[in-house]
């Protein structure tokens, strides 16, 4: 059986797209995953969890308030307590990444930032003897971090965080203060009512000298009676768009005293008499959003694969309409729009993880690297994932949105899940910094790229840099995914240039550097995302070219040709600048052969990624496809069919009606 999903009972029309699969889906899992090793693992924790009847959901999370979603989830977690060695290797941070969403699910808890945030800051920016003291208390959870640094003020522009943190060598103590309304910590996930400790971020004050933003250690909490201690203000921001089983909060500090060595010291020091030794790279505080940045591509991928999960069964099972055959109507995955609206964003999902494979080792070496001394892979890292994660979590909220649409009527239900979903994945076009914002930040790197080209320093050019130094060709579009490679690579090197030499222009018309930049900026980012595209598919190119089983290469082929010819088309307006309007024609026709090409693979395609019932949480894209019989005993369950008559109805309504006929 190739398809590892088929089981007795199912909905036929799913199990004969399983039946057409023409690869093994356990091998392609193992692909998506990095090794079929972890590929294992993911399936026996899930196995694991599923003889654990505590860590099933007490009901359907969409009836839940927020109260009973953040009650549910600690719940939980006290059960995973008496668990966690058995299901996982704790070291492993992918396992417990996997454990959270099968059991915990993507609305958030109380550890939401305790893996994600605050562990690596201390990884990153603790010295030896404070990761002795913290590190395994936080690993083992005897306590729960957050990373508390964006202000009601200001969370783009770090060097204007009001914080402080000020120095006094006669007590060795900083005194952290709060000194506005607008200085209060706000948005930080799971700071509001879960978190016992956080990492703060202020600026640093020694001697009225203002050294910018800093981390420090900061208890907030009594551990014995989880009461916030004297000098602390904290509590939860309340609801969000979603996210709503976080309790992001606000924090204020009022003279709060903190022993000198609670300041984050592996980088920069305050020596007893007030001496202070900045770090070897001004940016190195910076690390715990680079991680998170990092890791972004991989977990974005994810949040969209779910949604396609669901909209891709929906679409195998929903028959409406008719082709050929007038005496049955079509699956409308027939139907060539909804191709269009889905298999492209399936491809993206596959290149946004193969990507994140790349970001995060490339993090892990760079943590490797600065423990050593060498911060000099910074700047290339920070540029990539700054560009890739506004690529992708825009991208993600696109082809989530499509899948909702793709479900009809059911997908804008709770059942579909996909609302959720959608929120929760388009807060990271905010967090971590605003998606514009971040285009930005490449954008700087661009610049500098192309000055270095200007004065002849091409050798000088970063990785992935060198296509910027190099002369437009002739493209043969006849000679495989490479061909479309180039015509990106010729539309990203003509916009960054383009941007610059503006940029260069406008300062030479007199504009100042800033306001020549701003003036400078929408091309800027254009200039961004065509690069960061181009990262995009170059990856999903390279990665797919290295894979040896036949069969999985050939479907995965066949996808990286939707991508290919769905991009290219999608930068149109930059690509006509190389490609004839009649190419651009034939690319168009490619494309639909090639969703024609994918089709009977797509449910394949999708159910390779092993998404648990448990993790998706949607009644309209379970495994078994059994989509009408579990939508009407969901809507049974909802809590507003539990009588005949509600309360309110005898309150109001008749009352109203009862008046009305008076
Ligand atoms: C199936 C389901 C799957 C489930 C998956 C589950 C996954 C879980 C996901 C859900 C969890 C949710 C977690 C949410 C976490 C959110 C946490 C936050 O937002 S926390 C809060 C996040 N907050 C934010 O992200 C705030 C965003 N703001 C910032 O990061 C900074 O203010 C800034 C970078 C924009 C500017 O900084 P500024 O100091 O003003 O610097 P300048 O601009 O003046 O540039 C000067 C030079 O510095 C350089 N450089 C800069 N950075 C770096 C770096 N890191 N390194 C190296 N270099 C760097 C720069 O390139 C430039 O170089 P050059 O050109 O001169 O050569
Ligand atoms: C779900 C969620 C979870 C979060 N979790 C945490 C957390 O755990 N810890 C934490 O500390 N923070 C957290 N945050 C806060 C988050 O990091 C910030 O909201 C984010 O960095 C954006 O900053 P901002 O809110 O100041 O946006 P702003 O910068 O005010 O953005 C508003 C607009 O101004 C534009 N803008 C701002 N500056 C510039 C510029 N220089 N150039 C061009 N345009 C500009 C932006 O593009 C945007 O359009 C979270 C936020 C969310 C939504």
């Amino acid at each position: 059986m190739l398809n590892k999903s088929i089981m007795d009972g199912d909905n036929p029309d799913l199990t004969e797209e399983r039946m057409k699969g023409a690869f093994d889906t356990d091998k392609m899992a193992a692909v998506i995953y990095g090794s079929e090793k972890f590929a294992i693992r993911r399936r026996e924790i899930t196995e694991s969890i599923s003889r654990i009847p505590q860590l099933a959901d007490s009901k359907p999370f969409s009836f839940m308030t927020r109260e009973e979603k953040i009650s549910e989830s600690c719940r939980k977690l006290s059960v995973l307590s008496e668990h966690w060695n058995q299901l996982i290797d704790t070291n492993n941070e992918e396992e417990a990444l996997h454990l959270y969403r099968e059991v915990l699910g993507l609305e958030g808890h109380a550890f939401s930032l305790h893996e994600t945030m605050f562990i690596p800051s201390l990884v990153a920016q603790a010295n030896d003897e404070q990761q002795e003291k913290w590190l395994g208390r936080a690993k083992r959870r005897e306590i729960i971090g957050c990373y508390a640094q964006t202000e009601m003020g200001h969370g783009t522009n770090l060097r204007a965080l009001e914080t402080t943190a000020t120095y006094y060598p006669s007590t060795q103590e900083f005194i952290l203060h709060t000194p506005t309304e607008t200085a209060l910590k706000w948005w930080p996930g799971a700071l509001g009512k879960s978190s016992n400790y956080a990492v703060v971020v202020a600026d640093l004050v020694i001697r009225d000298t203002h050294y910018g933003a800093h981390p420090f250690m900061v208890q907030l909490r009594d551990e014995k009676t989880h009461n916030p201690l004297p000098g602390i203000t904290v509590g939860d921001i309340g609801p969000k768009m979603a996210f709503n089983g976080a309790d992001n909060g606000f924090l204020g500090f009022n003279q709060y005293k903190l022993p000198r060595d609670h300041m984050l010291m592996r980088h920069s020091r305050v020596e007893e008499n007030g001496t202070y030794t900045k770090p070897p790279h001004a940016k190195i505080g910076y690390s715990s959003m680079v991680k998170v940045r990092s890791r972004m591509a991989m977990d974005q991928g994810l949040f969209m694969v779910s949604a396609l999960v669901i909209a891709v069964r929906y679409s195998a099972v929903r028959r409406q309409g008719f082709l050929d055959d007038k005496s049955r109507e079509v699956k409308v995955l027939d139907y060539q729009t909804q191709q269009h609206r889905l298999f492209p964003s399936i491809a993206r999902a596959y290149a946004f993880i193969f990507c994140g494979f790349e970001t995060i080792q490339l993090y892990d070496q760079l943590l490797i690297d600065v423990k050593n001394g060498d911060t000099s892979g910074m700047s290339d890292l920070h540029a990539l994932t700054s560009g890739l994660k506004s690529v992708v979590t825009h991208q993600t909220g696109e082809g989530i949105e499509q899948a909702r649409m793709a479900c009809g009527g059911h997908g804008y239900s709770m059942a579909s899940y996909i609302s959720e979903i959608y929120g929760v994945a388009i807060g990271g076009c905010t967090y971590e910094g605003e998606n514009m914002v971040m285009l930005l930040q490449l954008a700087r790197y661009l610049v500098k790229s192309v000055e270095l080209v200007k004065t002849g320093k091409s050798k000088e050019l970063g990785p992935m840099m060198n296509y910027l130094a190099e002369p437009d060709t002739q493209i043969d579009l006849t000679s495989g995914p490479e061909a479309y490679v180039k015509v990106f690579q010729h539309a990203a090197r003509r916009q960054v240039w383009k941007a610059t030499d503006k940029f260069h222009q406008l300062m030479e018309s007199g504009q100042s550097r800033d306001i020549a930049w701003n003036n400078s900026a929408v091309e800027l980012t254009r200039a961004s995302r065509l690069h960061t595209r181009l990262y995009i598919m170059e990856t999903f190119i390279r990665r797919v070219s290295s894979i040896s089983d036949v069969s999985i290469k050939k479907v995965l082929i066949d996808l990286v040709n939707v991508h290919v010819n769905y991009e290219v088309l999608d930068i149109g307006t930059y690509a006509l600048e190389h490609v004839s309007s009649t190419q651009l024609d034939s690319i168009r026709s490619q494309l639909y052969s090639s969703l024609d090409t994918l089709r009977p693979n797509a449910v394949s395609l999708i159910d390779s990624f092993q998404i648990s019932d448990m993790q998706l949480r949607s009644v309209l894209g379970r495994r078994d496809g059994h989509v009408y019989t579990n939508l009407f005993e969901w809507a049974k369950a909802s809590p507003l069919n539990q009588t005949h008559v509600l309360p309110s109805v005898n309150q109001y309504l008749k009352p109203m009606m009862d008046k009305a006929k008076l």
